[in-house]
């Protein structure tokens, strides 16, 4: 096997170049010069080491997905591959089903190739062997799992400690080998206390509990006792992709400048990412200090092939360095009419729940009932879970009470088998495919084994569908395993509560119970059914699908559905229009925000050349991310209070339409 050192990278060229426009739909000249900027080109034929720091809609993952396709057309190495890493499941999702859909780069999807999560690349190369070759088994990675073991096993009085101290259970994670770290407050290293919460993470641990973090505590480890497993992993994969590079923590950063970039033969790395669109779980949190994005070596591309120059122009002051954006969007699609102007949807406390019904109203208007049937319609928050009721509107639950968090929550595990297949109903979005639906059962009777205390082992390459099937002993088990499964999918996912008190949660239990033993009464909320806010309609059609989070207009005989979330859940989507709700984390975020609106701020710098402060920063960029998602219809919808006559005429001026919805639109 050679080295990375001396990996032949192939030499892209122009008719290569042309084949993977052909490939994406975008004719022979996708990637070609534009006028005299050939910069598209050049970073798709680059194969060196180097940064694309791009604007929304610019086409990164595009690129990226035409990048792969091109080497996988000209891979020739038996056991040396491509890595392709991604923050997130959904990003990893997107890459896997643009790659398939083309029978030469889908092999990149196979052995000796590696496409998925940073967290997934750290457990199946370094955590996973390290600890398993120490003799530790490992069955559960799943913090909350992970973290109510850790609680189970710690004794009455130091949880009573903990609860005096106001210590959640985070405090029982660890960020180091010998168990200590986490929010232990406080303490000292030295207390009992201290030392009886190390105690319970290490034995938790030694027989296989582990939080998602922690497993790069022991891929470290990995890397001080054997550096040469680093230079294994360079000469597997002389080639590294990251997308989405403005989201990694410095926990992956650092981690991935290790294995891949640090000292001497480097593996080629290309990351792709737009720091302007760095959206981190909390307004705190900071990106990577170590290797940070982008590096000096960055190409910039800055024409948005998914909206125009109206769009570019609303929302290019947002961005915290702001970008030159050109719009050069929408491309085509199955949306042929016109971009629309942009709208403010205004309101107040009698009328906050009329803003959807409004926005939807709106894009009835707009748009021609084929386009509404294509379309992706959207309306999100930045905040979208809130138990606040008051300053109005606080989250999504102001504007839909039916909205149903847990659904979009891609980050977390859902906490109920109805959320499982909620989450699963949202991501088949109307298809016929069903595999989401029986991916959703296996995994939601695993995590209920999994919360009763079985110990499986759940780092493995299978399918959950896979895993519960081998893991089921005997016929009778695996025949009531099948039952549940048809009974879901003759369903649809959509069961009623009376079909779940009927037969389908004493089936979900009798499998459980056949992976764990005897359920305890602890698991109980998991198989709460969802009770509705809207009564008597509970078994209804609309009822169902305000679960699933669409919100569809009119109700009687809908006509255009609209899909609700947080600006987190739609990260590097393209939808045909966009609607972003006000929402408060302090203070009223797009309130905050109306500077920039009104074109009297641009950018996250204030005079005197000074960032503004992490909060501010966080309300930019995650409304930057948002307001970059439509191609055709912008929206934003706030309060009517929080503008006076003078700035509704700056609003006018600057191009915004505005729609009262206190008026009964
Ligand atoms: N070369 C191209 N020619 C025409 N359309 C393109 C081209 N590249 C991308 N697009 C289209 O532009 C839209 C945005 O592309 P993509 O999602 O790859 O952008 P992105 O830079 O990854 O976006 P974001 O920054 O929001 O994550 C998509 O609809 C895509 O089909």
């Amino acid at each position: 096997m050679s080295g990375p050192g001396q990996w032949q990278s192939p030499t892209i060229k122009d008719e290569d170049v042309a084949w993977a426009s052909e490939l994406m739909g975008f004719g022979p000249n996708g990637f070609a010069k534009v006028g005299d900027n050939d910069t598209r080109l050049s970073a798709i034929k680059n194969m060196d080491t180097a940064d694309f720091e791009a604007c929304p809609g610019s086409g990164k993952t595009t690129l990226l997905v035409a990048k792969l396709a091109i080497l996988a057309n000209r891979w020739r190495h038996p056991r040396q591959g491509v890595c392709v890493l991604s923050h997130t499941n959904a990003a990893r999702n997107e890459i896997g089903k643009r790659l398939s859909a083309s029978p030469v780069s889908v092999a990149l999807l196979r052995y000796p190739h590696f496409v998925g999560t940073i967290h997934s690349f750290v457990n199946e190369f370094l955590a996973v062997p390290w600890l398993r070759s120490k003799g530790n088994p490992v069955g559960v990675i799943d913090t909350q799992i992970a973290l109510r073991h850790r609680m189970g096993l710690l004794s009455w009085k130091w949880k009573s400690a903990m609860e005096r101290r106001f210590l959640t259970e985070y405090a029982l994670s660890y960020d180091a080998p010998n168990y200590t770290g986490g929010d232990k407050g406080a303490l000292t290293t030295s207390s009992p206390f201290y030392q009886a919460m190390v105690a319970v993470s290490k034995a938790s641990s030694e027989i296989g509990y582990f939080c998602f973090d922690e497993m790069f505590v022991w891929a470290n480890e990995l890397l001080d006792v054997r550096p040469e497993v680093a230079t294994a992993l360079r000469e597997r994969f002389p080639v590294v992709f990251v997308d989405e590079a403005q989201d990694n923590s410095e926990l992956q950063a650092s981690l991935l400048h290790r294995v891949f970039c640090e000292g001497r033969s480097p593996s080629r790395r290309q990351r792709f990412g737009d720091s302007n669109q760095a959206i981190y779980n909390s307004f705190e949190q900071a990106g990577a200090s170590t290797d940070p994005f982008p590096s000096s070596n960055k190409f910039d591309l800055p024409r948005s092939y998914r909206f125009n120059q109206t769009i570019a122009d609303k929302v290019k002051a947002f961005g915290v360095i702001p970008q030159s954006i050109i719009g050069a969007g929408p491309s085509p699609s199955g949306i042929s009419t016109a971009p629309k102007p942009p709208i403010v949807f205004l309101f107040d406390d009698d009328s906050v729940g009329r803003v959807l019904p409004c926005y939807a109203a709106h894009l009835v208007d707009q748009f021609s009932r084929d386009e509404l049937e294509s379309g992706t319609f959207v309306a999100i928050a930045g905040v979208h879970d809130s138990s606040r009721v008051e300053p109005i509107p606080c989250s999504m639950k102001h504007y839909e009470p039916n909205y149903d968090a847990a659904c979009v929550r891609r980050a977390s595990s859902p906490t109920t088998f109805a959320q499982y297949l909620a989450r699963a109903r949202y991501e088949m979005g109307g298809s016929g495919n069903v595999f989401p639906l029986v991916f959703a059962t296996a995994s939601a009777v695993l995590r209920l084994a999994a919360m009763a205390g079985s110990n499986l082992n759940s780092v493995s390459p299978k399918s959950p569908h896979r895993r519960v099937l081998d893991l089921l002993q005997n016929d009778g088990d695996r025949t009531k395993y099948s039952e549940l499964v048809e009974f879901v999918v003759s369903r649809k996912g959509e069961l009623s509560k009376s079909e779940w008190d009927g037969c389908c949660k004493q089936l979900v239990v009798s499998v459980a119970e056949a992976l764990a033993d005897i359920l305890p009464s602890s698991v109980q909320s998991f198989l709460k059914w969802p009770e509705l806010n809207i009564g008597v309609e509970a078994e209804t059609d609309t009822s169902k699908r305000r679960i699933d989070n669409l919100f569809s207009y009119p109700e009687d005989d809908p006509i255009v559905h609209v899909r609700l979330g947080s600006i987190h859940s739609v990260k590097g989507e393209t939808h045909t229009a966009t609607l972003v709700l006000e929402s408060f984390y302090y203070d009223h975020h797009l309130s905050e925000l109306k500077p920039w609106l009104l074109g009297a701020r641009s950018g996250g710098i204030k005079k005197g050349s000074t960032l503004e402060g992490s909060r501010l920063l966080g309300r930019l960029r995650l409304h930057y991310v948002a307001m970059t998602r439509p191609s055709h219809l912008l929206c934003i919808a706030m309060r009517k209070d929080a503008f006076d006559g003078h700035e509704l005429v700056i609003l006018r001026e600057r191009g915004w339409q505005i729609i009262e919805c206190c008026d009964g639109h």
